[in-house]
């Protein structure tokens, strides 16, 4: 893969939450990238790929007619070069909730946006809030409601912390102890889950007095708890944070949960061996573990698919 790469990335904490007021942390995940490209002989991937470029195009120009403020590209370029066939190279699984929609947004960005805000130059709080604003609509077309952080990782490749929704900036993460017991997994569910559904229910669901309680009394207050303790390394109140936005999450997400998981889910909270919660917007795709102790995990979960991201 040449040119400048996207990467995927991993929503730590703050699914669903940061669309409303929550605190979040995303990390990049090098493991799968992308970048724009145009072949001589293009497969049947990149011709679907080049055709949703070519209709992402459209919408574009419908954005910054809506807001010529906000952001401008260069859209001869854009539509000469989807013309010759340009498409997204990328490894990231769609709908697996590593940010595949995210890393494509980021490289559109970074090729064409006139007076774009750049990675070298010193990123103030007002610069980062403006970008997330920016990919934010311009995510927009692949699922609905985007909170803009999915694209913003990948086009930076660091960490963020989202304090509040106006309130972002670029942080670093505890340092991995390689000889840890514990860690951070992906478990693959085997299907693929689609954002822009779940987005939907989710909104719908917030339409509901109870479901926004909830939200506010628990399943934020769990979330911002978690990434607290996951930024000041306080593994000890994670675990026991984790435990709870874990509960919640089975109880009140359960479309966002494949429904042969759910029973697995619940296992975990009742042993203490792992805990499970949404990794993106659910309903398939990767499901996020934390485990203390992973040898126990993996002997828990012996025969699923797990990808360990992060060690404790
Ligand atoms: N390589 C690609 N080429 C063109 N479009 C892509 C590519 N990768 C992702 N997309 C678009 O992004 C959508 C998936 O993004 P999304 O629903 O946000 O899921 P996720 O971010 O979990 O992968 C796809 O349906 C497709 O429209
Ligand atoms: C559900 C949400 O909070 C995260 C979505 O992540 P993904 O598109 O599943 O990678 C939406 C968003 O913040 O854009």
């Amino acid at each position: 893969m040449k040119g400048p790469l996207f990467y995927s990335k991993i929503l730590l904490f703050g699914e669903y939450g940061i669309i409303k007021d929550s605190k979040g942390l995303s990390i990049p995940y090098n493991f799968f990238k992308g970048a724009l490209k145009t072949d001589e002989n293009p497969s049947d991937t990149a011709r679907k790929s080049n055709a949703s470029l070519r209709e992402y195009v459209g919408y574009l120009e419908m954005v910054h007619k809506n807001s010529p403020d906000l952001v401008s590209f260069d859209f001869d370029a854009m539509k000469a070069d989807v013309a010759r066939g340009m498409y997204f190279d990328s490894s990231i699984p769609q709908g697996y909730g590593v940010g595949s929609s995210g890393a494509l947004v980021a490289a559109i960005y970074d090729k064409y946006a006139q007076d774009k805000i750049t990675v070298l130059e010193n990123l103030t709080r007002e610069k980062l809030l403006r970008l997330k604003d920016i990919f934010g609509k311009m995510e927009s077309f692949f699922h609905g409601k985007s909170s803009g952080l999915d694209p913003l990782n990948s086009y930076l490749s660091i960490p963020i912390l989202i304090n509040s929704k106006d309130n972002i900036e670029s942080t670093s993460i505890p340092t991995q102890n390689p000889q840890g017991k514990g860690a951070v997994f992906l478990l693959d569910s085997g299907s693929t889950g689609e954002t822009a559904p779940m987005v939907q229910i989710f909104m719908e669901k917030m339409k509901q007095e109870g479901f926004r309680n909830m939200l506010k009394d628990q399943f934020i207050k769990h979330t911002d708890a978690c990434v607290e303790d996951f930024v000041s390394g306080n593994v000890k109140s994670l675990f026991g944070n984790l435990k709870q936005l874990s509960h919640v999450v089975l109880d009140n997400f359960k479309p966002m949960i494949p429904a042969k998981f759910h029973d697995l889910w619940k296992k975990g909270i009742e042993t203490n061996d792992y805990y499970l919660k949404l990794c993106g917007s659910g309903g398939g795709g990767y499901i996020l573990g934390f485990a203390q102790d992973l040898e126990k995990a993996k002997k828990a979960l012996k025969g699923y698919n797990l990808e360990v991201v992060y060690n404790f």
